[in-house]
């Protein structure tokens, strides 16, 4: 099993380039499942979740024409199999990303249910009760969602939560449905917005992208297109974070100032100077953070997937902190490895109280998740000796190269295998 070993090493200096965005990629990956004709992807990051998805559509019948570093070419004219299987999408969840394609073009698909997780039970009740409003037939079956339609039709949806991949699902099957469709209360997440970009290349006609209501007026068929990944705001933000703990200046290249605002306010609402051009954000810190408060919600407000990053800067802040999670029902999960390297973090429900210290101390650690063990790494940057993150195969989910983009401006840190 692979670990991170991370030692302190003062401020972090330098320049990091920020890959494609993951949730993204994902999504885009998935809409060439709508088309016989390829889609050429560029900038998607190399993932682990990313080769997920390759194997879960190649095992439908897709072809990846290239597989270059950060560029895919993809042609799904070969489907012979609608069903995601279990071994798949146990490992990642945003599989239930093909459900819609697959239906809209194949009028079928079968995509195991993905389960709960670590950061709580993410049912999937809002995809499927759309699709049924759009004319699909949909059964549980062996823990299997079947889905069925001769062709979908429009509908008006209004969907009881913002839900990212749910908005994205329906989104897909859409455009290719007989009539129109309107989606209330959709995400706004820019990744969201990626997918409709890209989707519109593809021929399909989306108005309000970027707005909680989606109207989409189905087509016949879509076309194949380029299109480039979004950068990764989650990924920029994990780094900003870092500097803001360590110190330092540091540059992020090709990321998308403009749709980090919320992390950024709060990054400079914790002492952070921080400057930004269209696709850079400087980060100077000469001083010790100061302790903010964090509620997570749906974009445009502070994402939940940074919420596990400003709770670790928040524990070596200046004063105390209350951290709101309103997204996830259990995403605390980093709060006991915190606490055993030296922070004060106390939570009842959804809140968490922080109490900021001078100094975490090293020790060996692992989280049940993405952003869990990511807040795990950047404590390790200011801990006093030697910090090991176990079981990094979740950051691999989600962080291109982590430990060459961290001693790349400075950090002391390896991955080593035993
Ligand atoms: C691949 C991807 O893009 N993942 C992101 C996506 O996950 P994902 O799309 O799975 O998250 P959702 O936006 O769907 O979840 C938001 C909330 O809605 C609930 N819910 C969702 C759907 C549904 O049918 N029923 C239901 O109750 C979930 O349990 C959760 O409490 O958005 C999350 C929230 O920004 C991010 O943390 C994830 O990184
Ligand atoms: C929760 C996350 O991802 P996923 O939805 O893929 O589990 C994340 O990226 O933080």
């Amino acid at each position: 099993m692979e670990k991170l070993k991370i030692r302190a090493n003062g401020a972090l200096n330098g320049e990091i380039i920020i890959s494609g965005a993951k949730n993204a990629a994902l999504p885009l990956l998935c809409a060439s499942l709508l088309t016989r004709d390829t889609l050429h992807l560029t900038n998607v990051p190399m993932l682990r979740d990313v080769k997920t998805t390759q194997k879960l559509l190649q095992g439908m019948g897709a072809r990846v024409l290239t597989d270059n570093v950060h560029e895919f070419e993809i042609n799904c004219s070969g489907i012979n199999n609608t069903c995601a299987p279990y071994d798949l999408v146990k490992t990642m969840r945003a599989s239930i990303l093909v459900l819609g394609p697959t239906l809209t073009h194949f009028g079928e698909a079968q995509v195991s249910l993905p389960g709960g997780c670590a950061i709580g039970s993410r049912p999937v009740d809002q995809h499927l009760k759309g699709l049924e409003a759009m004319g699909a037939e949909i059964s549980i079956e062996h823990g299997y969602v079947k889905a069925r339609a001769q062709r979908l039709q429009g509908a008006h949806i209004v969907m009881d939560m913002v839900t990212v991949t749910g908005t994205e699902n329906l989104l897909m099957a859409a455009t290719l449905a007989e009539g129109t469709t309107i989606l209330e209360n959709a995400a706004m997440e820019p990744e969201v917005t990626d997918l409709a970009d890209c989707l519109v290349k593809m021929g399909a006609n989306i108005q309000g992208i970027g707005t909680p209501t989606l109207t989409i007026t189905g087509v016949e068929k879509l076309h194949g297109c380029t299109h480039r990944v979004v950068p990764d705001r989650i990924e920029a933000g994990t780094f900003l974070c870092a500097v803001a703990m360590t110190g330092g200046k540091v540059v992020l290249k090709h990321t998308a100032p403009k749709t980090m605002l919320a992390i950024l306010e709060k990054l400079s609402e914790a002492g952070a100077i921080i400057e930004a051009g269209d696709d850079w954000i400087s980060i100077d810190m000469q001083q010790r953070p100061k302790a903010v408060d964090i509620r997570t919600l749906p974009y445009p407000a502070f994402p939940t997937d940074m919420q596990a990053q400003f709770m670790v800067m928040n524990t070596i802040a200046n004063g105390n902190s209350k951290v709101v999670e309103t997204i996830f029902e259990n995403r605390f999960m980093h709060i006991p490895e915190l606490n055993r390297m030296g922070a004060r973090i106390s939570a009842e429900g959804n809140t968490a109280i922080i109490e900021g210290v001078e100094q975490l101390s090293g020790t060996t650690v692992m989280a049940t998740d993405l952003r869990a063990s990511a807040s795990l790494v950047l404590a390790g940057l200011v801990a006093s000796g030697e910090t090991t993150v176990e079981r990094i195969y979740h950051l691999d989910r989600g962080y291109e190269n982590i430990e060459q983009k961290l001693s790349g401006v400075g950090a002391i840190i390896e991955r080593v295998s035993n």
